[in-house]
């Protein structure tokens, strides 16, 4: 079994690089039959979803915007709680279609954030496209349009999510040793 060693933390290989492309793909095609002539605007939630709306952009063959917000509310393996501000929106969204793009919903606390927000700037239909959901660990009631893999409440890092800031740059998805 491969593992990786990030500062104190040993991590097991858990979704390999190509489960993980098809995966995006399947999303991909879904959001290019649902939002054919929508002219959507892609809200990439930074740091996490850089690498997931990457590879997801490269297959959405519609026209369309992406731009990309910040912000944060997990150190180390544990939730804090706080979502702090979001910010980068620049670009209106009254009456727009929004896809909010992320690598995780865990406790879903940071997209009603996001989506409360953007209702308040004036989106119209607001989607969300994210890579993992946690069923397990989802506390609020948020959009769920498209999402690529479901996994158990387990802390993984890899393809965009991180471990205290490393891990990201891994193209495979590895899940903590307990
Ligand atoms: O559903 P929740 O419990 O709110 O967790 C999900 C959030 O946690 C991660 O972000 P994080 O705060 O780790 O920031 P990062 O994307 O910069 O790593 C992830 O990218 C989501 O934004
Ligand atoms: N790296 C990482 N960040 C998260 N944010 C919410 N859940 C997770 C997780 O399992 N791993």
């Amino acid at each position: 079994m491969k593992t990786v060693t990030i500062k104190d933390k040993e991590f097991s290989i858990f979704i390999s690089a190509d489960q993980i492309q098809q995966a995006v793909e399947n999303v991909a095609e879904q959001i290019n039959w649902d939002l054919a002539g929508k002219n959507p605007i892609f809200l990439v939630v930074l740091n996490g979803a850089f690498m997931f709306a990457a590879d997801l952009m490269r297959h959405v063959t519609i026209p369309c915007e992406i731009t990309f917000i910040k912000l944060s509310s997990y150190e180390g393996t544990q939730s804090t709680g706080v979502v702090k501000e979001i910010f980068g929106l620049n670009e209106s969204v009254v009456n727009r279609t929004v896809v909010v793009v992320e690598d995780i919903v865990d406790t879903g606390i940071t997209m009603e954030r996001i989506v409360n927000s953007l209702q308040e700037k004036g989106a119209t239909d607001i989607r969300v496209a994210t890579f993992f959901l946690k069923p397990d660990s989802l506390q609020r009631e948020v959009p769920l349009n498209y999402v690529a893999l479901k996994i158990p409440n387990q802390f993984i890092v890899g393809y965009g999510l991180d471990y205290d800031g490393y891990g990201r740059n891994l193209r495979e998805i590895y899940v903590l040793n307990s």
